[in-house]
């Protein structure tokens, strides 16, 4: 016999919660699940009424998911928000040219305006370029910190008030997992935060930071929501797959370990010299920065002058790199030397500005 649902509504239960062990049938599950995305967004103040959002859509199942919610209980509770999809386009053949399709149907089926931005216009290269330069070791540091970057561009071209992603409690475990691993203590004290100043005044805010990624993959299939599901192809060599593949060994002992997780990074004291260092801008291309040159412009002008290792490692080392490139600039450049640092000029704020959006 079917057991009933722990929610006393009459029904049988299709599924069992795996964040609270529940046996839920379909409609009250989806209450559950819905019902705590609005309680943290309320909780937390995540949007102030008559505003706008952009959300980081990847076609995968935690931003769809994140959409269809949002959308959901904007109508619903009456937010009084303006959505946005805002898509980045990687430049990875056979894996985001597919998912992107997936973002165009949902803008469709959810009826919000979507914007896509390249790697290749923002930077002038693909992730399949740099990859061919790279290899397949290092090159989710660029991605990773290209993407950051250019959602950040993507929101400040459609001048939203807030930018939301579909980071869910796994991912925040496993950033929590880790910062540990690598001793990275002034990340520790940031990467639980739910919203996070991006230094420009669009803060990013993270509505599904309680859900678990197994109920996500729930909900998407029991709401037949259309996502794409297929592992990015230079995703494997990724340190967090490491974090990853423990977090989900100790799911199965105990599924509480993420919010447990969660919670330790959300109480734990950083102390004052473990902080992170203050955002300043670039010197090069003006956008959001710890260092005098951001991450991206070094990781960009290793890529343009032919050195794709330069932004790899350490910052001093790079600092010291580039200096000693400023001083052959200054002794021996013509301006014609294409291996050069001196011909990174390529990087000047004009040039994103000049994008057509
Ligand atoms: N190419 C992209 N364009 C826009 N937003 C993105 C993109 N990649 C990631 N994001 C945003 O960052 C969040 C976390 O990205 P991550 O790479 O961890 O993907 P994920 O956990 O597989 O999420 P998803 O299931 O939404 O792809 C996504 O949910 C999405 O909001």
């Amino acid at each position: 016999m079917p057991s009933k649902c722990s929610a006393k509504c009459g029904r049988n239960a299709v599924l069992k919660r795996p964040k609270t062990g529940d046996s839920l049938c379909k409609e009250c599950f989806f209450e559950a699940f819905e019902n705590e995305v609005h309680f943290t967004v309320t909780k937390a103040k995540l949007f102030k009424p008559n505003t706008t959002v952009a959300i980081g859509a990847s076609g995968g199942k935690d931003s769809t998911v994140l959409a269809y919610v949002l959308k959901l209980l904007n109508e619903k509770y009456d937010y009084k928000l303006k959505l946005f999809l805002l898509s980045i386009d990687e430049g990875i053949t056979g894996y985001r040219d597919d998912s992107l399709d997936t973002v165009k149907q949902n803008r469709d089926d959810y009826d919000i305006p979507l914007k896509i931005l390249s790697y290749k216009d923002l930077y002038g290269w693909t992730m399949d370029e740099i990859v061919a330069e790279i290899g397949r070791k290092n090159n989710c540091t660029f991605c990773g910190v290209f993407r950051r970057q250019a959602l950040d561009r993507g929101a400040n071209l459609l001048k939203v008030d807030y930018l939301a992603t579909g980071h869910n409690a796994d991912d925040i475990a496993e950033t929590v997992l880790m910062n540990i691993l690598r001793g990275d203590v002034a990340r520790l004290s940031r990467c639980t935060s739910i919203i996070t100043d991006s230094g420009d005044g669009i803060p990013r805010v993270k509505p599904l930071k309680y859900c678990y990624e197994k109920e996500i993959v729930m909900y998407a299939y029991f709401r037949k929501l259309v996502y794409f599901s297929t592992e990015c192809v230079f995703a494997p060599n990724a340190y967090r797959g490491h974090a990853r593949i423990l977090l989900k060994d100790l799911e199965k002992i105990d599924p509480a370990v993420i919010m447990n997780i969660i919670h330790s990074g959300e109480t734990m004291k950083v102390s004052e010299h473990s902080k992170m260092p203050t955002l300043t801008k670039c010197t090069r291309c003006g956008y959001v920065s710890s260092q005098e040159i951001c991450k991206a412009c070094v990781l960009l002008e290793g890529l343009n002058k032919g050195l794709p290792r330069l932004g790899i490692g350490k910052s001093s080392k790079v600092k010291r790199i580039l200096e000693e490139n400023e001083k052959l600039k200054g002794a021996s450049c013509n301006g014609e030397d294409n291996k050069c640092l001196c011909s990174g000029n390529d990087l000047k704020p004009s040039k994103f500005n000049d994008l057509k959006i």
